[in-house]
């Protein structure tokens, strides 16, 4: 894996910002709609949930932090870098980023896939083969590791996915619906992993599954027509469900979340 530098030869040193990731009045177009909008959002180490409807605006915050869409206006940092004005090659060689499809050379193996991800970050050709394969590891993909990518089942391309994601030990890790296709067991180790990965670096998930949030999730921020609506933690979720029994959902958390996104529509209701 690639060595930690000291914060005296490392430009992106946590030291020299306040938030991985200051995003202050942001807005950011998906086509000609305002995706998300005027949002105001703050993240340190951890592990970050992204809860909100379909077409909230998760996946375009996503691509905006992962300097994939420009803002439209407002303000976004990322490692201490203004995405609309800074350099941003030093950001992106620390980012790691799972979109919900992504691409890849079908007659590829495992190996060739994340290692292709691995030179493109920039990391020390030396150290490639060691990253790659403590990757995959990571993701429990190693008896499939010279596989092709063509062969791999729904749920085995998402992890080789998430193993590209993680391979340059990054920073910070945007992961879009990462659990989508995986299956049970795999979605409890991959609970364990997410929490590993936030001791040391800025995750942020999107997922539409609220125990995920509520098992893996430091903080989570609830997401509605590109506006941040809430943000707590997953017991401040739960504490939510359990004043609002009428509300749907099977858990706590999933009936606070569907409380909490109630009560934002009503209050927003024209
Ligand atoms: N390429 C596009 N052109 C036009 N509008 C778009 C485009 N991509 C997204 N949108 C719109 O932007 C809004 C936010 O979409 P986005 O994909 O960010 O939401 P999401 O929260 O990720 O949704 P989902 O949970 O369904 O993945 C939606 O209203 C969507 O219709």
């Amino acid at each position: 894996m690639t060595g930690r530098h000291s914060a005296a030869d490392d430009p992106l040193a946590p030291t020299t910002y306040a938030w991985a990731v200051e995003a202050s009045d942001l807005s950011v177009h998906a086509g000609h709609s305002l995706a998300v909008d005027r949002l105001d959002l703050r993240l340190r180490n951890g592990v970050h949930g992204l809860l909100g409807p379909n077409g909230a605006g998760k996946t375009t915050l996503m691509r905006a932090v992962a300097t994939v869409l420009r803002p439209a206006a407002g303000r976004l940092t990322v490692l201490g870098h203004d995405v609309a004005h800074d350099d941003l090659r030093p950001v992106r060689r620390r980012l790691g980023y799972l979109p919900q499809e992504f691409g890849y050379y079908r007659n590829f193996t495992v190996r060739e896939f994340v290692e292709y991800v691995a030179w493109l970050k920039e990391l020390p050709a030396g150290t490639i083969p060691a990253a790659v394969q403590r990757a995959i590891d990571r993701v429990q993909l190693t008896d499939r590791a010279d596989h092709r990518m063509k062969t791999l089942s729904g749920g085995m391309l998402r992890r080789a996915g998430i193993a590209q994601a993680i391979v340059n030990d990054p920073r910070i890790l945007l992961l879009d619906e990462p659990t989508a296709g995986l299956d049970p067991d795999q979605r409890l180790d991959f609970r364990a992993l997410l929490r590993d990965l936030g001791t040391d670096s800025c995750v942020l998930v999107s997922t539409h599954l609220v125990e995920d949030v509520a098992a893996a999730c430091t903080d989570v921020s609830l997401i509605h027509t590109g506006q941040i609506v809430m943000t707590g933690t997953p017991k401040d979720l739960a504490a939510a469900g359990e004043t609002a029994p009428g509300d749907p959902g099977d858990s706590a958390a999933e009936r606070g979340y569907s409380a909490l996104m109630r009560r934002h529509r009503e209050a927003t209701r024209p």
